[in-house]
């Protein structure tokens, strides 16, 4: 058996650069493909395979389906803040440093009892690294569009950015404005109602999030996948998923009384 790369489970098969998917599946690039009912042990034999060893606890479904999420908005506009808020729920403070090329993290969200693996790229905002990025676009099922509150050209470079993706995402890709910085409120210039009406303009979700207190962070990821969740998998009979409405049931929500459904 000849094993150059050992992919973990079907998202990552997935989410392999298309050459190499395409090699993956036309060549003897991997021999030996585990299959099997949920539960038999597939992933456990070849963690067992890969690293000799084996990893007891709860059993966890290997996730099946995935989708790569990408942050965009001027440099020092906090998207790696938010990544970093949304994947390990902390806040990255102090000295800024900014982001070069692009980096990427996972996280798996539960969707109406399925996991969602959503694959998130922090883009770097400055200048330089733009025709980097731009490489990436086609690639990105869902674009978090994100401004300062508290800086006027973040804000004003909005429409300059969403002609960018015009130009090189994929057609229907997912868009959400996003104000950050919001708990910074004697700092703000860029009002709510500034932010909501530029975001009505373009028809996309917006909301405002504060990478530091957490506020609307995580729902703004939840909202991504459930919308990608029902494009992929909707059922002729299932009603149409309204992320503008799911989103202004949750902010009520959560304001209320806790997590998001
Ligand atoms: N008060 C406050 N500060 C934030 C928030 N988000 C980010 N910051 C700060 O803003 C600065 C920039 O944050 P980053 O997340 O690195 O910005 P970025 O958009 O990833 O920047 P590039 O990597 O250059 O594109 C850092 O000093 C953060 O601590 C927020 O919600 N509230």
């Amino acid at each position: 058996m000849k094993v150059t790369n050992v992919y973990h489970n079907s998202y990552d098969l997935l989410s392999i650069p298309k050459a190499q998917a395409r090699l993956f599946f036309t060549s003897r690039y991997v021999d030996t493909i585990l299959v099997g009912d949920s539960g038999v042990g597939k992933t456990s034999l070849l963690v067992q395979f890969d690293q000799g060893k084996f990893i007891p606890g709860s059993f966890s479904a290997t996730v099946g389906i995935g989708f790569t999420v990408m942050l965009l908005g001027d440099s020092a506009v906090g998207k790696t803040c938010v990544l970093v808020r949304f994947k390990d729920g902390a806040f990255l403070g102090g000295n800024f440093i900014a982001t070069v090329g692009i980096d990427f993290r996972n996280k798996v969200v539960t969707v109406d009892n399925m996991k969602v693996k959503l694959q998130i790229w922090d883009t770097a905002g400055q200048e330089r690294f733009r025709s980097v990025t731009h490489a990436y676009y086609r690639d990105a099922q869902a674009l978090l569009l994100l401004y300062d509150i508290t800086r006027k050209s973040s804000f004003d470079n909005i429409r300059a950015w969403l002609t960018e993706i015009y130009e090189y995402a994929q057609k229907d890709v997912v868009i959400m404005l996003l104000g950050n910085k919001s708990d910074m409120t004697a700092e703000r210039v860029i009002t709510h109602e500034e932010g909501e009406k530029l975001a009505k303009q373009y028809g996309v979700p917006f909301m405002e999030t504060s990478a530091k207190t957490g506020v609307n962070v995580e729902l703004a990821f939840h909202a991504i996948a459930r919308e990608l969740k029902h494009r992929n998998l909707q059922q002729p009979h299932e009603p149409k998923f309204k992320i503008h409405d799911y989103i202004e049931s949750q902010k009520q929500k959560s304001s209320c009384c806790g997590s998001l459904v």
